[in-house]
């Protein structure tokens, strides 16, 4: 069985304008050849820095705008060609839960009408009654008192705002939801339980999920997969464990490096990438992570690298994998001096 979605090569490249006719001055290459997949049930994480270009692979699965170049298929069909028309029964299929509820929840709404309307607009009850009940079932499962049905977002508090935005994803009763940094506004305990929770909903409802965080804290607790991006590429995509106890490309070391360890007084030997993520304007030549790589050489300036399989379910776009194991400066195998 083909996974449940398919995403081939996406680019999503935004115009820049500029000048008094307002015309085309450049382009933002947010999104630049990303191919994945999601098994049905799973979730696969997409990490990496801030405009690294997570959302606009959420948003372009979401099919918020036309896609540039490149194919996603859900469950075997191509979604980002689809006419107006076609796109309804998809949109039910795929969710989305943002990072902050409170702007994508209309503050004017009570929550049983936030809840009713995608039930009623794809026509999943057939009678009041039944679209009543299935308002209340969504209250058990996210874990709201019935009583907060007669209320409006801002009387909730951010955790039990999410938990409303979970409630009206699952109103549609989707096989896919996309978590765009999802729990990355709330507190540490609310985090948690909201991770529980939708650890939970996967389990029952058998939902695939895409967590798209900058945060890998959050991700080692709730993932299978784990896609990293930079500049508007995956540089790795591997089981977690892989990534979390062995990463192999250089920017999935440094970024892990960074990630606070629980016991005190641990240390990681941290990476500190030199100079700030480029333009995604003009991004670098060659392999995209060149500028700030520790073990650059002549070929990453010139040669973009392909995502390659390195066994056990990893991918890693990165020329230090080809390359004969001799000593490197870092004490890495790997690396060949030059
Ligand atoms: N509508 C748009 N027009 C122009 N540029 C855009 C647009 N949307 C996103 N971008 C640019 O595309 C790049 C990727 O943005 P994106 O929001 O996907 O990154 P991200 O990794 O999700 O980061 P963040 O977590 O900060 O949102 C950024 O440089 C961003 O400024």
């Amino acid at each position: 069985m083909s996974a449940l979605l398919q995403v081939n090569d996406l680019k999503k490249h935004f115009p820049v304008r500029g000048g008094l006719f307002s015309r085309t001055t450049n382009w933002v290459y947010a999104v630049d050849g990303v191919s994945f997949e999601v098994e049905r049930g799973e979730t696969l994480s997409l990490v990496g820095e801030s405009g690294c270009g997570k959302s606009t692979v959420g948003r372009a699965i979401l099919r918020l705008f036309d896609i540039t170049a490149g194919q996603v298929v859900l469950d075997g069909q191509r979604i980002d060609d689809l006419s107006p028309g076609a796109l309804r029964s998809m949109r039910r299929r795929v969710q989305v839960v943002f990072q902050d509820p409170f702007s994508s929840l209309n503050p004017r709404m009570r929550v049983r009408d936030i809840l009713a309307e995608p039930i009623r607009n794809f026509g999943l009850a057939k009678s009041s009654a039944e679209l009543e009940a299935r308002v209340a079932a969504l209250m058990d499962t996210v874990r709201l008192p019935h009583d907060a049905l007669n209320r409006r977002p801002h009387e909730f508090s951010g955790g039990q705002r999410q938990r409303i935005g979970i409630a009206r994803a699952l109103a549609a009763e989707p096989e896919l939801i996309v978590c765009d940094e999802a729990v990355s506004a709330l507190d540490v305990s609310v985090k948690a339980q909201i991770i529980n929770l939708l650890q939970d909903l996967q389990q029952e409802f058998g939902l695939a999920l895409l967590f798209i965080s900058h945060d890998l804290a959050i991700v080692e607790h709730m993932t299978r997969r784990v896609a990293v991006m930079y500049l508007g590429k995956i540089v790795e995509m591997a089981p977690r464990r892989q990534i979390f106890t062995a990463p192999k490309h250089p920017y999935t070391k440094a970024l892990l490096s960074a990630v606070p360890l629980p016991e005190p007084g641990a240390d990681r030997n941290p990476i500190i990438l030199k100079g700030d993520v480029p333009s995604p304007i003009n991004p670098p030549s060659g392999c995209r992570f060149h500028t700030r790589c520790p073990f650059v050489f002549a070929r990453c300036r010139t040669e973009e690298p392909m995502l390659r399989s390195a066994g056990d379910g990893e991918w890693v776009a990165c020329h230090l994998e080809s390359l004969p194991e001799v000593p490197g400066p870092l004490g890495d195998p790997r690396v060949r001096r030059n």
